[in-house]
């Protein structure tokens, strides 16, 4: 296995990519069409900021698995193309937070005391000590917008500095900003109030040029602002002119629309601190981000579970022991069911019964994707993008939860509407954690999901079964269990077979034409 790393990450990850057999090429700044000339070799991609890993790139990765972020935005990755192809893109959303949380008070307590303008003063020859008299942060109103990872961590060292909080976070409940000492607010009474602003969102539609002419216009006079999250979420010449203007006291700014950049108005305005995207940069924030991701990397390469990845829902270790049953199952439903319906699927529904109904059930409907696509897409359909392709296909997916476990502890129940009807199936985990399918439409039955099955619908009455067995014979084909479930005596049965060798096209045409028999298919669960 190959991973090329195209920016500059610690040794310490490349390391642990090292130690797990994987080959690690480093090759920093190269172009779109370099990256696209060698990608096709790797299996993994490790980039921070720098690199864009664009669509052309991720087409031409036809080995690719992995794209992974030394650290948090992954604004620099074409996520929806990585996720159409499968692609797991995960970050290191930790491992930096406090070096970005350190910067912006760096920021912050060097806009109060006007530390840049009276070191270069001073370094220009001039002692000029009144003309850089400060503020204090102390008994200050201190704005966050966003109160993620680096937002809370900044509300703490600001109260430290006896600064009073107001956040806003659309996100994020008042019982958590409570328990961080916040006092959640509007962005009117923010900016109405704040003596300082800082920002700490992702950069999105939404949130891009937030803070413009407009919302400047409503702030406080003399306002100090810091941007250590994104550029652009600040418009960069709106604040030109309101720091011109005398509104804006002062701006610390680390990150630019573009970058990088050694041009920008805001660059002649002594009321302005700038550094180069420098949030992450400390030696400890760099051998963290570089350790989780290579770590999670490893993760993906081998198989296991995915612990931050972007696009894919992620489990808890703890949550993963009581899942790991129930993904396995219910991806065999989702394949018993894509490879039993006729007709186009419109709509799926899940039903969740039991305990694992109080938990977030996202991965196991996208494990019930992933197998109901499985039959016709094969590989090309996984974890990752198993939602998109359903998304893609016009497919309603909803989920359930309820109650009625029908004695059993879980009880999950797949219903499938497509073109031409509707299948349902229900399935638990039972002895040694194996999948047990409990229900096919209306019968009710009990076989373990695995090997190679037969289902076929038939008539309640004598010989049907014997036809069955008479032309697997034929095909030297051993039938392991037989099922039949049935509600009403001669009226409409199911069979179910589980058989030890793969059933040939030509053996299910022939089931297909034994007289009763309404319908069949092969499941292969092999
Ligand atoms: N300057 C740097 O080198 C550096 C270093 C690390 C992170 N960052 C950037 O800092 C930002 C925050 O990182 P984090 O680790 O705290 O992320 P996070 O995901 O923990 O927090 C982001 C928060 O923003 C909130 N949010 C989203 N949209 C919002 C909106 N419209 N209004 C208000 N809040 C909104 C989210 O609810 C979330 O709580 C990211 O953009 C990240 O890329 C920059
Ligand atoms: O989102 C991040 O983690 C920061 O912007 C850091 O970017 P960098 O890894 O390029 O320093």
């Amino acid at each position: 296995m190959r991973v090329l790393v195209c920016d500059k990450v610690s040794e310490k990850g490349i390391q642990i990519l090292q130690n797990a057999g994987i080959t690690v090429d480093v090759k920093l700044k190269q172009t779109e069409d370099e990256i696209v000339n060698i990608v096709g070799d790797y299996q993994a991609v490790i980039v921070r900021s720098e690199t864009k890993i664009t669509k052309r790139i991720i087409e031409a990765g036809n080995q690719l698995k992995v794209i992974g972020r030394a650290g948090v935005g992954v604004d620099n990755i074409d996520v929806e193309a990585a996720t159409m192809k499968g692609i797991v893109v995960c970050n290191a959303p930790e491992g930096n937070t406090i070096a970005a949380a350190e910067l912006t008070m760096s920021h912050m307590l060097a806009l109060a005391r006007k530390i840049y303008p009276a070191a270069n003063a001073l370094k220009g020859g001039q002692w000029a000590r009144s003309k850089y008299t400060g503020v204090e942060l102390k008994g200050k109103i201190l704005g966050i917008l966003g109160l993620g990872k680096i937002g809370s961590e900044v509300a703490k060292f600001a109260q430290a500095f006896g600064m009073t909080i107001y956040g806003y976070d659309p996100y994020v409940t008042e019982e958590r900003a409570k328990n961080l000492g916040v006092e959640i607010k509007s962005l009117e009474e923010i900016y109405a109030h704040a003596d300082f602003i800082t920002v700490h969102m992702p950069k999105t539609k939404e949130t891009y040029r937030m803070i413009s002419t407009e919302q400047l216009a409503m702030m406080k006079d003399g306002v100090r602002l810091i941007n250590c999250a994104r550029g652009g979420i600040i418009d960069e010449e709106a604040l030109y002119n309101a720091i011109v203007s005398g509104k804006v006291a002062g701006a610390g700014i680390d990150v630019f629309e573009k970058e990088p950049t050694t041009e920008s108005p805001l660059f002649g305005l002594e009321q302005v601190l700038v550094t180069p995207h420098l949030g992450a940069s400390t030696e400890e924030a760099q051998v963290n981000v570089a350790i989780d991701v290579s770590e999670e990397i490893v993760r993906v390469l081998h198989g296991e579970v995915v612990r931050a990845a972007v696009n894919i829902p992620s489990v808890k270790p703890e949550l993963m022991a009581i899942f790991a049953p129930y993904l396995d199952l219910i991806e065999r439903l989702g394949r018993f069911i894509g490879q039993t319906v006729n007709g186009s699927i419109e709509k799926v529904t899940i039903s969740y019964a039991g305990d694992l109904a109080k938990h977030n059930l996202n991965p196991l409907t996208t494990s019930f994707l992933k197998g109901m696509f499985k039959p016709s897409l094969q590989d090309s359909v996984n974890f990752v993008n198993a939602p998109h392709v359903a998304k893609q296909r016009g497919i309603k997916v909803s989920e359930i939860k309820t109650g009625d476990t029908e004695d059993y502890s879980n009880l999950i129940t797949a219903t499938v509407e497509t073109s031409k009807g509707t299948r349902s199936v229900a399935g638990t985990v039972l002895r040694r954690n194996r999948g047990h399918i409990l229900r096919v439409d209306d019968y009710n039955l009990n076989v373990e999901l695995e090997g190679h099955m037969i289902v076929a619908p038939h008539y309640d009455r004598p010989r049907i079964i014997g036809g069955i067995g008479t032309v697997l014979g034929e095909h030297e084909i051993n039938i392991a269990h037989m099922h039949v479930g049935r509600n009403v005596v001669g009226g409409e049965a199911i069979a179910i077979l589980s058989v030890d060798a793969a059933v040939p096209t030509e053996a299910v045409k022939e089931l297909a034409k034994v007289d009763g028999v309404l319908d069949v298919k092969y499941v292969d669960l092999t």
